[in-house]
This record gives C-alpha cells, sequence and structure tokens, in this order.
C-alpha cells in the first residue's frame, strides 16, 4: 500500500521508504527502491509554475504494460493516486457482459479515417470493451504556464508509457505543427473530457480512439472514476459488417449544434448517416430533440408546482421521443424522476417498473463505484418498499372481492 502523502514533485512517500524521495534525480527509479516511487515508475518531470509545479506523472506498466501518464499539480496527483492505487489492486475489472472474444475489428471506413465494424452479432446491453486510460491530462493549465511547456509534458507523458506506439500511431488531423506538436494533436484528435477528483482532464483511451462518431450511435461509453477506465456498452443490437459508433457530442443536441461541437472541439465535418441523411429526415430528428429538451425542463418543473399528472403525461410522451430517436441508453438517468412522482400518486405498479429501469441504469455499467454503490442500496429499500405496499394492495383488493362475493 502506498500512503497518500506527496513530497517534492509529487513523488509519493510510502512506508518503507518515508524520506528518500525527495531529490533523487536520476530520470527512473533504481531497481532497489522501487517502492519509493510506487505507483509512478519515472520521478515526475515537472515545469514550474507560480503556485505550484505542473507534472507528468507515470507509470510505465499499468496496466498489462500499457501504462498510464498523468499531467497535473502535485495536489491533483495525489487524488489520482488514490483512485490508481485503488485501480492496481484491482488490475483488471471485467463486467460480467463483456465478450470474452474480441467481436469486431479496425477497418477503414470512407470519409472516417480508421473505424470499428462488426465482425458477428453483437447484442444490446453487453460490454464490447474495457480501456483504462492512458493519457490523463488537466484540461486547464495555469497561465504563466507557457504552451511549449505544456507541449514538453504532453511529449514525455507519452514517451514514458510502457507500450508510447500504441498512442503515436492514433489517428492524427494534422493539425498546423506552429499551432500543435504532433503528440498534442495526438490529444486533442483523440481524447474524451473525464471528470476525476471534481477536475476536467483529457483522457485517451488508446482502444477506445478508433471508435467513431455517430449523431444516432449504436454504442456509448461509459468512465469509472474509481478505475479509471472507460467501458464501451451496446445500446442496441448490431449486425455483423455495421459499423460500431459512439457519440462525441452530449445526447440531446440538435443537428446545428452538434455539428458546430464536432467542428470546434474535435476538428472534423460529421459523416454519419443522420448528418448525411435528407434534409426533411435531418428536421424531423431536430423537432424530436428539441422536444425531449424542453421535456427535460418541463417535467421537473411540473412536478413541483404539483401537476403530478400533467408531469407523467409529459415524461411518457418524452421517453417515446427518446426511444423514437435511439438514445434511450444515452438518457437513461431521466427514469429517476416519473418513479417517484408515480409512486408520489400511488401508481404503485409504474413506480416499480420506472425504479427497476433506474436500478438497471446503474447495474447495467456492471460496476458502480462508491455513489453508485451506495444509491445501488437506497434503490434496493425503495424497491422492497414498494413491491411489500404492492402486495398489501393485492391483499386489499383480494379481500374487497370475498367480501363483495359473500353478501352477492
Ligand atoms: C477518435 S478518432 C476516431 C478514429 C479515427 N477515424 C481513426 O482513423 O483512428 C476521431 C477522428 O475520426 C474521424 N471521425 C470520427 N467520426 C467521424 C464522423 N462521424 N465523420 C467524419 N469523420 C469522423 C475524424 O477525423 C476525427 O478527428
Amino acid at each position: 500500500t502506498v500512503q497518500q502523502s506527496i513530497c517534492g514533485h509529487g513523488i509519493p512517500k510510502t512506508p518503507v521508504d518515508a524520506d528518500a524521495t525527495v531529490c533523487i534525480d536520476s530520470e527512473i527509479s533504481p531497481p532497489s527502491s522501487p517502492s519509493a516511487w510506487a505507483p509512478w515508475t519515472h520521478i515526475p518531470h515537472c515545469v514550474e509554475a507560480e503556485e505550484e509545479p505542473w507534472c507528468v506523472y507515470t507509470n510505465a506498466g499499468f496496466p498489462r504494460g500499457h501504462g498510464i501518464s498523468i499531467i497535473t499539480t502535485p495536489d491533483q496527483a495525489s487524488d489520482a493516486l488514490n483512485i490508481l492505487t485503488h485501480a492496481m489492486d484491482k488490475p483488471f475489472f471485467a463486467p460480467e457482459k463483456l465478450y470474452s472474444t474480441t467481436p469486431y475489428e479496425i477497418r477503414e471506413i470512407p470519409g472516417k479515417g480508421k473505424g470499428v465494424v462488426a465482425t458477428q452479432k453483437i447484442e444490446k446491453g453487453r460490454a464490447l470493451l474495457v480501456d483504462y486510460a492512458t493519457v490523463l491530462a488537466a484540461a486547464e493549465y495555469p497561465a504563466d504556464v507557457m504552451h511549449e511547456e505544456v507541449r514538453e509534458l504532453m511529449d514525455a507523458a507519452v514517451d514514458r508509457l510502457g507500450e508510447p506506439e500504441r498512442v503515436k500511431t492514433l489517428s492524427r488531423l494534422g493539425r498546423d505543427s506552429e499551432e500543435a506538436s504532433e503528440v498534442e494533436d495526438l490529444l486533442l484528435t483523440n481524447s474524451f473530457v473525464v471528470g476525476v477528483g471534481g477536475k476536467d482532464y483529457m483522457g485517451l483511451f488508446a482502444d477506445v480512439a478508433r471508435f467513431n462518431h455517430d449523431c444516432k450511435p449504436n454504442a456509448f461509453i461509459h468512465f469509472s472514476e474509481t478505475t479509471l477506465a472507460m467501458t464501451i456498452w451496446v445500446a442496441r443490437d448490431i449486425k455483423a459488417g455495421e459499423e460500431i459508433t459512439i457519440s462525441y457530442a452530449a445526447a440531446g443536441m440538435v443537428s446545428k449544434e452538434r455539428q458546430k461541437t464536432l467542428e470546434e472541439v474535435w476538428g472534423f465535418k460529421c459523416q454519419c448517416t443522420l448528418c448525411s441523411a435528407p434534409k426533411d429526415v435531418l428536421e424531423a430528428s431536430d423537432e424530436r430533440r428539441q422536444k425531449i429538451r424542453k421535456f427535460q425542463a418541463k417535467v421537473p418543473e411540473l412536478a413541483q408546482k404539483g401537476e403530478f399528472h400533467s408531469a407523467l403525461e409529459a415524461a411518457e410522451e418524452m421517453f417515446e421521443l427518446i426511444e423514437t430517436e435511439g438514445l434511450t441508453e444515452q438518457m437513461g438517468d431521466m427514469y429517476e424522476i416519473p418513479a417517484r412522482i408515480y409512486y408520489h400518486v400511488g401508481n404503485l405498479e409504474k413506480a416499480l417498473e420506472y425504479t427497476l429501469k433506474v436500478k438497471h441504469e446503474i447495474n447495467g455499467y456492471g460496476f458502480p463505484g462508491k455513489y453508485g454503490e451506495q444509491k445501488l442500496k437506497i434503490l434496493d429499500g425503495v424497491l422492497k418498499r414498494i413491491k411489500s405496499e404492492l402486495e398489501k394492495k393485492k391483499n386489499l383488493i383480494f379481500k374487497d372481492e370475498e367480501e363483495k362475493n359473500k353478501t352477492g
């Protein structure tokens, strides 16, 4: 076990070697005292900033020899360190629903570079892959850290990995070299924003990075802060030969917003089926997504005003639209509101149906993490209560009918 304390430029102190860490200036830890560095395998490479330095922390071997580098401040590194230590205790978590052999391959996709294509029928609800972060770079860096210094850290972050080629062979948009270095271009082309310890990071997941974007994707990503892993889940059945896609943009955006995000943040013009569809198809989809957005605000508003029946009508209509747009799996968190209202108005059957959907949504991710586990416990309590109330209700109805039969 590694203590959480940090010294010097973020080198963790360990119980074995508590004082021997601050001033070691060799690039790589001497094999005789690896515990002094654990879990980092290299001395953190830092640039000075006004408040605190900005460093790259690397474990070249975790997991499965790939390596992970984190670019952040020593304070933030200590949060990441906790998570990493925890993740290293459980070196590979595989959700039960994970395919044991890869059911897809990487192929050239016209207009999109490489992409991922199913080699067999893939079922909805299964997990396709679990991919640990390879590089995590804090999204905001201090104002006095120069752009060139950030590039220097990014280069070190990739070079120090156990398998730097895994990253270096990923696609690049080829931004002007004056504006972005090769590694920066790689990170910008392939990273997703993820939250770790309340901060936003650009996360590079080398296997996930091969999946192209689609505005109506057939799979979706879920990042776990407890394992630093990204899982790809299957949102609907996929046929052999079909491309497997995820969404890079938030669910529910209309076409113009999606295209703007994809061009400005990701730097490409979307060529997905929906974006290339005839105008009327795109307009109909936009109209549905606009309505979904309105309902997302309206349902809780109506519930707050005590207009429960209107709130439920709106919620049912919203879920129908979500289903038509193929966004059900991405918007599962919306089930909680109708679950609560149905319970409140005494419709226990519907309350049970929606509470089970909330549970399925959390459980679906296979490994819910600390908050997910707490939430699951609470949900199990709620489900027990609803089921026992339903039982009582059924018994009452049964007794009522018996009475009626007797008197009749
Ligand atoms: C994370 S990578 C995806 C894999 C990449 N196609 C490859 O060859 O490795 C993101 C890049 O893929 C391309 N891409 C992804 N989705 C696309 C789409 N819907 N339309 C056009 N290009 C897309 C863009 O060039 C984008 O910068």
